[in-house]
């Protein structure tokens, strides 16, 4: 059975980092400069992470997203995910990946056994890519989604990070991506994760991205499925696709919280905002199953009511998004 919280949330879903390593630097995510790589040596094996994962399933994890870094720029993925897939008990593994590497590897991934796949993507206009990313080529995305669609991935959706003055004029193209294709597409809130001056200018809420939309489509709310993450759905009227709304920011959704995070460095997290000081490896080093099962369900049980992102405290406390897996 999955463990609960203090506050009875159940948690079946775990956010497993593979890598802290990325072949772009969007500005949300990571600094210009300076960056600390984590040493190869500090990276868990794939064995480690296998065995991490079938510690979480025996506690009651369903669904497994990987994450990164860019989790497509580690070797030997497909392997390793065909591996996770064989683990008894595990309902839905997915990936979420800025699809760079998509355009050659989707239809391996598939047959690896991922379920769905979620694509970041920020801007249809070439050098607003460019400038987001600091260094991706808009047209290498736009391959790997179509070859994605081409693999028979159950969902696809795309996260679009919105940020006001960047790419907010393109809400209304991304949202005509659903009219004839069965993709969802998602508005994420931006977090302020690397504290910078005057972010508040950037998040644009997404009741107000709502509105927006409203004025130029008819909208329907549409009920999320039992293992599905923090996205609000809509569709336009007779869209193919869907439109979802994700506001840790302007609504958080922590009542509803139901992940942990374990970063490829074998740190547990209860919190996607929390210092994760637990440390997995002792447990690997020994081949200790139980007391990774065990601290797994601790962890679990310590996550915070609600994450402080604006409250004061949080004012000194800055991460890059990368080294977490989001
Ligand atoms: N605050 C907060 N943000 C989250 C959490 N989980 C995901 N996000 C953010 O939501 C956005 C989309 O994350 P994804 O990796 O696509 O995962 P997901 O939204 O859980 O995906 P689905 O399971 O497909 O619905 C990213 O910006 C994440 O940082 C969370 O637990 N808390
Ligand atoms: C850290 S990335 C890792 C996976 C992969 N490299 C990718 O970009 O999809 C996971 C998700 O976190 C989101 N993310 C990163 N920084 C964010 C921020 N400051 N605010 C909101 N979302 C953020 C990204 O847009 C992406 O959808
Ligand atoms: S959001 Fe993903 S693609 Fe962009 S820098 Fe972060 S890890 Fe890399
Ligand atoms: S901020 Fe923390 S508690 Fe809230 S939904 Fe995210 S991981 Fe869960």
């Amino acid at each position: 059975m999955s463990p609960s919280d203090i506050y009875g949330r159940k948690i079946n879903y775990l956010r497993l980092s593979v890598t802290d390593r990325c072949n772009l630097r969007c500005t949300y995510c990571m600094p210009a400069s300076g960056i600390k790589k984590r040493a190869h040596s500090d990276i868990l094996s794939y064995e480690q992470l296998h065995r991490i994962a079938e510690a979480a399933v025996a506690i009651g994890v369903e669904k497994i997203r990987i994450t990164g870094g860019e989790p497509l720029v580690r070797k030997g993925m497909p392997g390793f995910l065909a591996g996770l897939k064989r683990i008894p008990g595990l309902k839905k593994l997915v990936l979420t990946t800025n699809g760079v590497f998509l355009g050659s590897m989707a239809g391996e991934l598939r047959d690896a056994g991922v379920e769905s796949v979620n694509i970041s993507l920020d801007s249809l206009r070439p050098e607003v890519f460019s400038r987001i990313t600091r260094r991706g080529d808009l047209s290498k995305v736009l391959e790997g989604i179509a070859a994605a669609e081409h693999a028979g991935f159950e969902h696809i959706k795309l996260n679009m990070v919105v940020m006001r003055g960047v790419n907010d004029a393109e809400v209304l193209d991304f949202a005509a991506l659903t009219l004839d294709r069965p993709l969802k597409v998602r508005f994420i809130e931006y977090m302020p994760t690397l504290k910078e001056r005057n972010w508040q200018s950037f998040m644009v809420p997404g009741d107000e991205l709502l509105s927006r939309l409203s004025k130029r489509y008819p909208l329907r709310k549409v009920t999320n499925d039992a293992l599905d993450g923090p996205a609000v759905y809509y569709r336009i009227d007779g869209a193919a696709g869907t439109l979802g709304f994700i506001t840790p920011m302007s609504s958080h959704f922590c009542q509803n919280c139901n992940r942990i995070r374990v970063t490829s460095s074998g740190t547990v997290k209860s919190c996607l905002f929390d210092d994760g000081k637990t440390s997995l490896k002792p447990y690997l080093e020994n081949g200790d199953d139980a007391g990774l099962r065990e601290t797994l369900r601790q962890v679990a049980g310590t996550k915070p009511h609600r994450h402080m992102f604006m409250s004061r405290e949080a004012d000194n406390h800055s991460f890059t998004m990368s080294q977490i897996g989001g």
